[in-house]
């Protein structure tokens, strides 16, 4: 199978609204990749161009080695997953199923066979007599998978495929589309919002902000070494504490504590330190890198609780730092000693949002 190409697209509904600039990426056919960004940064429009349903205004899309840029949406062999599942209504599972191979004039008995084979490996044999008003959203969704998977395309484009399911039946359905994906010898392409989402399907993952991609990585790279300060604090829940803080003498100045600079050229007179909640704990003795605060508020997300603190400070503004720390003690109210691990914290360009490093 073939690998999926966008090389420098770019669209421009008009001066004002440039929705997709610039953008350049690979997908291999053994890769899943996910476009991960808020509401209007260019997803949709980046992937509905790859199916053809919008035109570029700059750039090339290549399927393997041929261009096809300027192709008919059907003439791609591309299957796409819409978040509305797109099924026809008065239409059985079965032949929601078989419509796309229908219209290709696929032999009955191929037909046949495909369905029955996706029909099984999606778990919907008992409902290939059914309409789609008789199923439930997460049977819909698996049918809208299905017309994908029985096309039996050169790459699969899925747009916010789960965002119509509620929370439990999300979780579930995004297992299933992991495994069934990964069987699949085509590059995949899936847009979302939900970073969870993002993090758990993807082996690549495009973080889009403003129609630019702000970082192309694998999933754990994206996490550990975020590219600049869009990124750290899109990716990650709950979100990456992120400090701006004075420079002074080869330190960061966080309230009354002082925190060693990374090695950089030239020291700014004010830097971002962003680490992540969980990787602030409660100091232990062997501890050098730390600051004491007092407990303002205390949230429980059940595993752990939320704890955000006043760091304290001879200035009038004290610092805000969250920390995820264990349930089993009050926190409320409390003076304690935080723990900043160096090896978890992240330097950013104040300027520039760029990480140092
Ligand atoms: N046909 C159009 N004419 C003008 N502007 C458009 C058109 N389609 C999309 N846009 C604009 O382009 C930008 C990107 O839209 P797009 O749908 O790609 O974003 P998205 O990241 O998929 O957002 P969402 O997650 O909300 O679907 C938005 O500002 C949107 O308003």
């Amino acid at each position: 199978m073939a690998k999926l190409e966008l090389k420098n697209l770019n669209k421009t509904y008009n001066p004002k609204v440039i929705p997709v600039k610039d953008i350049s990426l690979t997908v291999d056919d053994n890769e899943f990749l996910t476009l991960l960004g808020p509401s209007g940064c260019g997803k949709s429009t980046t992937l509905r161009m790859i199916a053809g349903l919008e035109e570029p205004t700059e750039g090339r899309i290549l399927l393997g080695s041929e261009d096809i840029t300027w192709k008919r949406p059907g003439d791609r062999n591309m299957a796409m997953v819409f978040q509305s599942y797109a099924l026809y209504p008065h239409m059985t599972v079965f032949e929601n199923l078989a419509s796309g191979l229908k219209l290709k004039k696929t032999p009955r008995s191929e037909i046949q066979q495909r369905v029955t084979e996706v029909s099984q490996l999606l778990g919907l044999e008992e409902l290939l007599q059914r309409k789609p008003g008789q199923l439930s959203g997460g049977q819909r969704q698996r049918v809208a998978v299905g017309r994908a998977l029985v096309r039996r395309a050169q790459a699969y484009l899925l747009d916010e495929p789960l965002s119509n399911l509620d929370a439990l039946l999300r979780e579930r359905v995004r297992a299933d589309i992991k495994q069934i994906f990964a069987a699949q010898k085509a590059p995949v392409i899936y847009v979302t919002h939900d970073q969870t989402e993002a993090m758990t399907l993807s082996t690549k993952v495009a973080v889009l902000n403003n129609g630019y991609v702000q970082q192309l990585d694998p999933p754990e790279r994206i996490y550990n070494h975020p590219a600049n300060l869009f990124v750290a604090g899109f990716v990650g829940s709950p979100q990456m504490n992120l400090l701006t803080l004075p420079c002074q003498e080869g330190y960061a100045i966080l309230g009354n504590f002082r925190v060693n600079l990374p090695h950089i050229p030239t020291v700014p007179p004010q830097i971002v330190l962003g680490i992540r909640p969980e990787n602030v704990r409660i100091a232990r003795p062997e501890d050098t890198q730390t600051i004491q605060g007092r407990v303002y508020l205390v949230e429980n997300l059940g595993m752990h609780n939320l704890v955000s603190v006043r760091v304290a400070s001879y200035q009038t503004e004290s610092p805000t730092v969250r920390a995820l720390l264990p349930t089993d003690q009050n926190w409320s109210d409390a003076e304690i000693t935080l723990a900043l691990p160096p090896q978890n914290i992240h330097w950013f360009d104040v300027q520039s949002g760029d990480a140092f490093g």
